[in-house]
């Protein structure tokens, strides 16, 4: 669709839905496509009294001017919107190769060039969001869709804030929380580089660093940075080099975007095209 499309008012007549793809945290995605262009898109539908009982009118009307204004390959693409009396519908890219959690569960984990590629395009498209004033705070593999070249797509901007100042709700799952999240304390952009060395870390080993039988252990775990490398399977130094210097409780103190696409271990593995060859 051009850039003309995106201005003209949408209706569900303008639209065929197909079967249901999954369900956000306050309405379910489905296939559709376009009736006229016959273009596949994503439709995701939210009940307008979700809004008011989740009072979270103010949140999702943030998520739909950052996606919006989000233009980059690895940023799923947030086309337009329209409702009814009921329901908001989301226009969304619609990724052909689904979750890149069901990828991870398939292969157990992934390569070093798989991890390093996934963790690149996280990386642009982090520094991308950043540059915009944007803190997604909620990176986790779930939010992670793939292409039908598996180039990777950061979704759901649910969580993410325009940020002026500092930030102090808490959001997101435990596993992939900072420090300074956990502590409820001020935090900034530097809790996207926190995650960052979570899921790479997650990438190579098949779970995050952190994982716990429960939810005060994973704190605790967190809080102290207790962080091991498992013998298998068997990952570089490099890329354990990398996670080390991520995850770091001083949050002034974690690797930058720029220097993560200077780390050998990603100018090494990471594929420029940002697909990986199966
Ligand atoms: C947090 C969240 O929105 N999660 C999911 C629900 C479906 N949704 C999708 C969105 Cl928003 C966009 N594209 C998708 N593609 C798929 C998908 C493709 N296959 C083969 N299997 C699936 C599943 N899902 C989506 C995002």
């Amino acid at each position: 669709e051009g850039e003309g499309n995106s201005k003209r008012q949408w209706s569900l007549q303008d639209f065929e839905i197909g079967k249901p793809l999954g369900k956000g945290k306050f309405g379910r995605v489905y296939l559709a496509r376009e009736v006229k262009s016959t273009y596949i898109v994503a439709l995701k539908i939210i009940f307008k009294e979700q809004l008011e009982k989740y009072r979270i009118h103010h949140q999702l009307r943030r998520e739909m001017e950052i996606q919006t204004s989000l233009r980059h390959p690895n940023i799923l693409r947030l086309y337009g919107w329209f409702h009814d009396s009921e329901r908001i519908f989301l226009i969304l890219e619609y990724a052909y190769g689904g979750e890149l959690y069901n990828e991870l569960r398939k292969h157990g984990h992934f390569s070093e060039e798989q991890a390093a590629t996934y963790i690149a395009s996280l990386t642009t498209a982090l520094a991308y969001c950043h540059e915009k004033h944007v803190i997604h705070r909620d990176i986790k593999p779930e939010n992670l869709l793939l292409d039908h070249e598996g180039r990777l797509k950061i979704a759901d901007f649910g969580w993410s804030v325009q940020s002026r100042s500092k930030r102090h709700t808490m959001c997101g799952t435990l596993d992939y929380l900072a420090p300074e999240m956990v502590e409820n304390k001020a935090h900034d952009y530097a809790v996207d580089n926190w995650t960052l060395g979570i899921l790479c870390y997650e990438f190579l080993y098949g779970a995050p660093p952190f994982e716990s039988e429960s939810q005060s252990d994973t704190f605790k775990r967190i809080m102290k940075v207790d962080l091991s490398f498992p013998s298998t399977p068997n990952v570089s130094m490099e890329a354990r080099n990398l996670i080390s210097r991520l995850l770091v409780k001083d949050s002034s103190k974690r690797l930058s975007l720029q220097k993560i696409m200077e780390h050998p271990w990603i100018i090494k593995n990471a594929n420029p095209t940002g697909t990986c060859k199966k």
